[in-house]
């Protein structure tokens, strides 16, 4: 005869129900930025390319406060840096899951997983350069000139 397996918890609450398979849920406010801060310095210490962005953004944002950029147009370019850094951790979570899943073999999906990962962060250094390019040069091209 066939059972039915329940799986409805009417004692737990439905928040930690949707967690249950959490090997450990961070229970405050600072446990989660101490996580969250752990990814990130993950990142720092793995991804080369993640060093590379920050650099690359915080000069872009030296030049903008050295160009006198308005507080609008160092805010766009804080938003689009800072969203090439947001994916790039986001890059390596998806390497990581896939790397977990599929260990060393072959798999058109994983290929496809982490090709897709690493284009959104492409596509958002593009944009980054060209946010950077329109707000950083007409001020510098002029600088340059009065400086000839
Ligand atoms: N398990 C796999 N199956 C199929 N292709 C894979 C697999 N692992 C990696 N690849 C291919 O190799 C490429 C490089 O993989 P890798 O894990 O080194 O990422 P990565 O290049 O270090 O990414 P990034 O440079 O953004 O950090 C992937 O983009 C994918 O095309």
């Amino acid at each position: 005869m066939s059972q039915e397996i329940s799986t409805s918890q009417p004692n737990k609450p439905e928040a930690s129900r949707k967690r249950e398979f959490s090997w450990r849920v961070a229970t405050n406010l600072l446990t989660s930025f101490k996580y969250a801060w752990s990814g990130i310095s993950y990142t720092f210490t793995t991804q080369r390319n993640f060093r590379i962005h920050l650099l690359i953004g915080a000069l872009a944002i030296s030049l903008g406060v050295s160009l006198h950029l308005q507080a609008i147009e160092l805010a766009v370019i804080g938003i689009t840096s800072g969203l090439v850094l947001a994916l790039e951790v986001m890059n390596t979570a998806i390497e990581s899951v896939v790397d977990l899943t599929v260990k060393q073999n072959y798999h058109e999906l994983a290929k496809i997983a982490k090709d897709c990962a690493a284009g959104a962060v492409l596509v958002a250094a593009l944009a980054a350069v060209l946010v950077a390019g329109i707000l950083l040069l007409p001020p510098l091209l002029v600088l340059v000139r009065a400086a000839l």
